[in-house]
């Protein structure tokens, strides 16, 4: 089947360097929905940008309905795009402004007046075409720009953020009529959001960007509940999955331990998982836990994380309790390389290293992989004795300590919420745990 939008290698460097889009391949099919999701700056408007014609690519190529289109401008591509800020003309009614396109293209007055009459009332708007936009609330205005967009039976329709202007009461009903119309079109939508709720609830497919790639791109529930990299599980799920750090430590025959510092998630040799993680022994990996991961036991269970509840915030129908277990938090910089706190260390591990292996990857692969070392001065808080190990944990300035080495637990309402101060025991299910290394990608264990 031919794509509505397909784009290859594509890349934008702007002149003063900035790169906005870093080699993506994306496709769209017809009637196919698609959300680039992402935080502020990571290149999505770039590329929405770039399909439309109003920017070019450094290098790539885009194709439209199965054709190239990099040297067609931005009237020829029979794309339609809808802005944040509605974009309407002022001094036009919402009826002239649907009309716009098709005056530009000759289209007689009789067709003019069917389209517009036929596009207003599939998105509600046939009572308000003799109002200018300024006589028409942020959701009218957007469903007027949507029924300018979708006038001309564009190929491909490109939506920018087009909610964030729109009233919250307002934005949930506009999410599910706009998915239905593209959908009713059967037309391939590009839609950006940085809001995963909109991703989540209207997309068939998101692509989750950061810095100009796609880091993964799947459905909703793909994305949500196998995370490929770090940060696609950071950046999905309400609340926010805790990322703490862990040194892997493996007792071949025994356990495998991942230690979060005060205490430790640990899973017996007969465990298939402990023998997996017999790759990662003395690496320092992240481990990620939504509150899917953990159910609240009684304080006597084997195994269970401890915790003080921080803070709860009630939802309604569940409260979430936000319970400090005194982990390290996985430092913002998720590509940068964690350096030890100890610099000796560092060199000393250098050291060791034969030289022609010096190459960057190897630099990082030895700094990941600490070795068990004796510690130098006090112990601090964060090490564990018991087998011998004192994994190096490097606390993220930047991260407000009171995010600090939470994770976030579940209860479903009216069960009495716990209090902040309350002790909690927490189970861990480590089939729902995601586990990463070092440069963020997810490490497979086996279910059990
Ligand atoms: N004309 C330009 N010249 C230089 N840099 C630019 C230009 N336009 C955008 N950028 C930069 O390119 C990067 C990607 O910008 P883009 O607008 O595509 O991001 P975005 O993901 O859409 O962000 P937002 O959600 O804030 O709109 C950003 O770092 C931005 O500052």
């Amino acid at each position: 089947m031919v794509a509505a939008i397909a784009l290859s290698g594509v890349t934008k460097v702007y002149a003063d360097g900035t790169v906005a889009v870093d080699g993506v391949d994306l496709e769209v099919a017809e009637g196919e929905f698609v959300t680039l999701l992402g935080p502020t700056g990571c290149g999505k408007s770039t590329i929405l940008r770039i399909v439309a014609g109003l920017e070019t690519a450094t290098s790539g190529e885009v194709w439209l309905g199965g054709r190239p289109v990099d040297e067609a401008g931005a009237r020829d591509r029979r794309v339609s795009m809808v802005f944040q800020d509605f974009a309407l003309y002022p001094h036009l009614t919402a009826g002239q402004n649907i009309a716009f396109p098709l005056h530009t293209e000759h289209v007689d007055d009789a067709t003019i007046a069917t389209q517009v009459a036929e596009v207003a009332r599939l998105v509600g708007v046939e009572e308000l075409l003799h109002r200018k936009p300024i006589q028409l609330s942020g959701g009218q205005r957007q469903r007027v720009a949507m029924a300018r967009a979708i006038v001309r039976k564009p190929g491909a329709l490109l939506l920018d953020e087009p909610l964030s202007n729109v009233d919250a009461a307002v934005r949930a009903d506009l999410r599910a009529e706009i998915s239905s119309i593209t959908r009713t079109l059967h037309v391939g939508t590009l839609y950006v959001t940085h809001d995963q709720t909109e991703a989540m609830t209207m997309a068939d497919r998101i692509a989750v960007m950061r810095r100009g790639r796609i880091e993964q791109i799947g459905s909703p529930s793909q994305v949500y509940s196998d995370p490929q990299r770090l940060f696609v599980a950071a950046f999905l799920g309400t609340p926010r999955t805790s990322l703490l750090q862990a040194a892997v430590y493996v007792r071949t025959g025994e356990e495998a331990i991942l230690d979060l510092g005060e205490q430790v998630i640990s899973t017996p040799w007969s465990d298939p998982r402990a023998g997996a993680l017999a790759a990662y022994h003395t690496a320092r990996i992240t481990v990620g836990m939504r509150p899917d991961a953990l159910t609240v036991v009684p304080p006597s269970t084997p195994g269970a994380l401890h915790g003080r509840v921080q803070h709860v915030e009630h939802l309604g129908n569940e409260a979430i309790a936000v319970v400090d277990v005194g982990g390290v938090p996985t430092a913002a910089a998720l590509s940068q390389l964690e350096l030890p706190d100890a610099p000796g260390l560092l060199a000393e591990t250098l050291a060791e290293e034969p030289a022609q292996s010096h190459g960057v990857d190897a630099l990082r692969g030895t700094l990941a992989r600490l070795r068990p070392h004796p510690h130098p001065g006090p112990v601090p808080a964060t090490a564990r004795t018991r087998y011998g190990f004192y994994p190096v944990y490097e606390r993220d300035e930047r991260s407000p300590s009171s995010l600090g080495g939470t994770v976030s637990a579940r209860f479903p309402l009216p069960v009495p919420a716990p209090r902040p101060g309350d002790a909690l025991a927490l189970a861990v299910d480590l089939n729902q745990v995601f586990l990463f290394d070092h440069q963020g990608d997810r490490i497979r264990l086996p279910n059990r």
